[in-house]
């Protein structure tokens, strides 16, 4: 018996919904499900729909709480469990503010199984803080809480995923732990911009799927012409060797990728980390790391 695990149950037809939101959230949220109609009318044999960061509102830290809802009784969540249950699809449902039981704003991504029930819901780890002289400031956490935990979760007959949001994808480790949990796809609706997006985009989806011999999906809002936060796009899938397999522009589009188990299976027996792995040496990475080190 081989011991190489594959962690994807069948080939997947992927559809990922690259789209702007503007100021009206009842808008954004029926501009998703015509997307999602969109993608379906061109291919209707897809397994999964996945949707950008932030989809319902503004990306702006003083706009969270105003376009923030309650789960599971908001109507982004209505909207989006509805649109699996009618059409029978799974649907990572990019990420949108989330009022919780604590009174916080979280910013949060659901997905749905195809008779439209939540079967994950992950709350961004790591909040976007940051300072480039000249070039941009982001504090999400002047409004935002952030989630304390990683995400990993089963689609029914597709198999195994890990799911963070943007800025998480610079910590390897909640990829890390999906994949030694068994997931083969990692996923990650996100919104980099025109400042860090061109930089390192690529390279964050590319890396995640070499360290990870995984299939990465990264879903991103369009470029709005009207102004307001400039997303990169540039929606894309990286195979487990790390092959960009589809990339969108920076317009609105849908692009379409289909994962086949047989490429994560051949990337992973050809170089077969997962047999190779020195847990002894490296069981907790946490342990020994000092104040101020990486
Ligand atoms: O990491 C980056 O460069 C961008 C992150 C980001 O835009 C976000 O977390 O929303």
């Amino acid at each position: 018996m081989s011991l190489i695990m594959t962690a994807i149950a069948k080939n997947i037809k992927v559809a990922l919904l690259q789209f702007y939101a503007g100021a009206n959230k009842a808008e954004n949220i029926k501009k998703a499900t015509d997307f999602a109609t969109k993608a379906l009318k061109q291919h209707p044999d897809l397994d999964l729909l996945v949707l950008p960061e932030c989809f319902n509102s503004p990306y702006a830290v003083d706009q969270f709480r105003k376009y923030s809802e309650s789960i599971p009784d908001g109507e982004t969540t209505k909207a989006l469990s509805q649109f699996a249950k009618e059409h029978g699809v799974n649907v990572i449902g990019g990420s949108f503010p989330e009022l919780g039981d604590d009174g916080n704003v979280y910013n949060t991504s659901l997905s749905f199984d195809k008779t439209g029930k939540i079967v994950a819901k992950h709350r961004k780890v790591h909040l976007f803080d940051i300072d480039i002289p000249g070039k941009m400031t982001f504090k999400e956490s002047s409004s935002l809480h952030s989630g304390n935990k990683a995400t990993v979760f089963d689609l029914p007959g597709l198999g195994r995923f890990g799911l963070a949001i943007c800025y998480d994808i610079r910590f390897p480790e909640l990829a890390m732990i999906a994949s030694r949990s068994g997931a083969g796809i990692m996923c990650y609706p996100g919104a980099f911009n025109t400042v860090t997006g061109p930089r390192f985009w690529t390279k964050f989806g590319v890396a995640r799927a070499i360290d990870n011999q995984a299939y990465v999906i990264l879903c991103s809002p369009a470029r709005n012409p009207n102004g307001g936060y400039q997303a990169y796009g540039h929606s894309m899938v990286v195979d487990p060797n790390g092959d960009v397999v589809v990339e969108a522009g920076h317009n609105e589009q849908i692009v379409y990728a289909e994962l086949d188990p047989s490429v994560e299976k051949d990337a992973r027996t050809a170089i077969p980390l997962s047999t190779q792995r020195r847990f002894d040496i490296y069981h907790d990475v946490s342990v020994d790391a000092k104040k101020g080190a990486l």
